[in-house]
């Protein structure tokens, strides 16, 4: 089966511009800021993904760009001009970037009510914690949601998660747990992921490296989630090497069309409801 994004980004868009007329009518102007550090890809393609977004609904995309060797406090007091501005609904750092030191401090002056991916340590303590009632990582949220829609049960199901990073791996391993699933984490020096992905049902990837597994890794068992939004030869294309792997698995969501197109849908859902 095709796990692709459609009709459940259908049904979220719908909610969301019932909600925007509601906005409209109180003359609310929906404004996004991201802030990207370097030029990582998928986070530039999710850059064009939202400004086409939040240009449909009439909002406002504010961009801060940064190069990977610009000083650090010159762009903490960039930002930071910017949040003083109660108007901007959500704000989004894009990751991955290679200063860590930088990462942590920006994670932490974004406020807790427009953290969109839940990186600032009040909302990464909640999730620790299993609470998933404040913002949370929407890529992880929107491979959960993706499942869920097609009405996967995860209960005491064995998943494969194979990333650990702040904003898909670690929570949505969480995430997972809190749906009752026995929960394996693997990374890039996991030794033998053959064995791990054909032990575990649902196997969810985000290690961004195109085309990376090929049919032999997967059995007709397999539920596959790819997460990765990786570059190639002029195309988008996932992890796993689709239409090898397509009529091997069970079921398999594709990219482009579908976590990607998930997690926007859903962060513009995310950011609304800070003006209601
Ligand atoms: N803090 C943080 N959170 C993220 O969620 C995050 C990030 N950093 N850094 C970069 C990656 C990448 N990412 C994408 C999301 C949607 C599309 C998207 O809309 N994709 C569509 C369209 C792609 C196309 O244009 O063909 C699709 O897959 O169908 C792409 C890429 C989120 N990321």
């Amino acid at each position: 089966m095709l796990l692709k994004a459609i009709d459940l980004e259908n049904k979220i868009n719908k909610e969301n511009f019932e909600i925007l007329q509601e906005l409209k009518e109180k003359n609310i102007k929906v404004k996004l800021l991201s802030i990207r550090v370097g030029d990582d890809y998928g986070s530039i393609l999710y850059e064009k993904s939202l400004e086409k977004t939040i240009n449909s609904y009439g909002g406002e995309y504010i961009k801060l760009i940064f190069n990977e060797d610009d000083n650090e406090n010159e762009i903490i007091d960039q930002v930071k001009k910017y949040l003083d501005d109660d108007s901007i609904g959500g704000i989004l750092l894009l990751k991955p970037f290679k200063n860590k030191e930088l990462e942590s401090k920006l994670d932490d002056i974004i406020d807790y009510k427009r953290d969109l991916d839940a990186v600032n340590f009040r909302s990464k303590a909640k999730i620790y914690d299993l609470d998933f009632s404040g913002h949370v990582p929407i890529t992880a949220l929107a491979s959960l949601e993706l499942l869920k829609f097609y009405g996967y049960d995860l209960t005491g199901e064995k998943c494969l998660v194979i990333n650990r990073s702040q904003v898909v791996g670690i929570p949505l391993s969480l995430m997972l747990l809190k749906e009752n699933a026995t929960v394996t984490i693997a990374h890039s020096k996991s030794k033998d992921l053959k064995s791990l992905i054909k032990n575990n049902k649902y196997i969810f990837t985000a290690i961004g490296k195109a085309d990376f597994f090929d049919s032999s890794y997967f059995n007709s068992q397999n539920i596959v989630v790819d997460i990765s939004t990786n570059y190639k030869s002029g195309k988008v294309t996932g992890d796993v090497l689709f239409d090898d792997v397509v009529d091997k698995v069970s079921a398999i969501s594709p990219v482009p069309g579908g976590v990607g197109r998930i997690t926007k849908s859903l962060l513009i859902k995310e950011i609304l409801s800070y003006y209601l």
